[in-house]
């Protein structure tokens, strides 16, 4: 039998994605669309502007849009909510949902840092789930808060977890080139971006420069001793719609080839035996000079690949690469998807 689940935020951009994703899943069934009083009551084909390139999943479209109460009816046989909320609205209501007994997997950045949180990517550090029995004792609920990290930040971290591995870290830098989608739809005017680039996004470099040496971290008794190599990022607003590019130059403990570097991300592939609807090959490698490109190569594994290329010596670190990302698949809905279907093939 499916799970049931909601999702909170439906009707915003990210919301949205969850779904597209979850109308047809083979492991959970979509009952319950939360969303503000604006839109509660409303059907969610008149509540939500739709703005993706394919129409509302028909089964989904006339759902009467609820309020964002773990105490409605529609949440009672609900196990599992995605939460899409804006950050300050997520550190209100995700608790309460946590309280109900709900799993909470959340994109949002409320709580992403918190001690007793698991920020997980499967791929990279699935067992920092294992924080959510701390959680849940130190909190005193019975459901659990898990997040995905902001997206620029999947981006880089996964490419970067084979290089870790095999040569260990030294120093990163990376640049990025981030699509407006990201900014939700309202989030850039037209007339801020056409025929330009923003060189700032409110806290992302600070976000990407904490969550990545989380994420790659070790869970040592409870805790999460956090990565020990030097980050540092620089932000920048593009006019693409979807797509997060990355430059990123690696300078690792042990030295490593440009050859060398390509053969371990493209061996990554720690999930392929589980057999999860969302997984794809998490780092997928282009040979050609000029890609990734973002219009050409951000629905590459439905949009949960990470493409890679340019992969090269870099007369100052030791080599240097170009990385591309769906950001409101791979870097947002499909992140959260992903870890609820680990979360249950592991532990329910
Ligand atoms: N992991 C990642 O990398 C990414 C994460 N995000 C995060 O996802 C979250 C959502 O972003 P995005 O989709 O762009 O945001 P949007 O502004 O597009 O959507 C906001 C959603 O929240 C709902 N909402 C607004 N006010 C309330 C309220 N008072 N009570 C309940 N619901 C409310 C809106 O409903 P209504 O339509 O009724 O107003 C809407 O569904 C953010 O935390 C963002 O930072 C975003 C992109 C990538
Ligand atoms: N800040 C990201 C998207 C985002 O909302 O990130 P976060 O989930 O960390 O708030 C972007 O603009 O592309």
């Amino acid at each position: 039998m499916k799970i049931k689940v909601g999702v909170l935020g439906a009707t915003g951009s990210v919301g949205q994605r969850f779904v597209q994703l979850l109308a047809d899943h083979p492991m959970f069934e979509l009952t319950a669309l939360a969303a503000s009083e604006r839109s509660a009551g409303k059907k969610y084909k008149d509540a939500c502007y739709w703005f993706q390139d394919r129409d509302i999943p028909e089964n989904i479209k006339d759902m009467v849009v609820i309020p964002t109460d773990p105490k409605h009816e529609a949440f009672e046989d609900v196990d599992i909510v995605f939460s899409a909320l804006p950050s300050d609205l997520a550190k209100k209501f995700e608790p309460e949902f946590a309280k109900e007994g709900k799993l909470v997997f959340s994109n949002a950045s409320a709580y992403r840092m918190e001690e007793d949180v698991p920020l997980v990517i499967p791929e990279v550090n699935a067992d920092h789930l294992e924080l959510i029995e701390i959680q849940r004792e130190k909190r005193g609920w019975d459901g659990a808060i898990i997040t995905n990290p902001n997206c620029s930040t999947i981006c880089a971290v996964i490419t970067l977890k084979p290089i870790m591995d095999k040569f260990g870290l030294d120093s990163v830098i990376i640049t990025t080139l981030q699509a407006v989608s990201g900014a939700g739809y309202n989030g850039v005017p037209s007339m801020a971006i056409l025929d330009n680039l923003i060189p700032y996004i409110k806290n992302e470099e600070e976000k990407m420069q904490t969550e990545s040496l989380k994420l790659l971290g070790t869970l040592k008794d409870g805790k999460v001793e956090f990565a020990n190599f030097k980050l540092s990022a620089s932000c920048n607003r593009v006019a693409v719609i979807d797509g997060h590019t990355e430059s990123i130059f690696v300078k690792t403990k042990e030295g490593a080839e440009p050859e060398e570097i390509k053969e371990v991300m493209d061996k990554f592939d720690p999930l392929k035996d589980l057999n999860l609807p969302t997984y794809a090959k998490p780092i997928v490698i282009r040979e050609e000079i000029d890609r990734p490109q973002p219009r050409l190569d951000r629905n590459e594994g439905n949009g949960m690949s990470i493409v890679v290329g340019r992969i090269r010596k870099d007369p100052i670190f030791d080599v240097k690469y170009t990385a591309l990302e769906h950001n409101t698949i791979r870097g947002a809905a499909g992140a959260s998807i992903l870890n609820a279907e680990y979360f249950v093939k592991k532990y329910l």
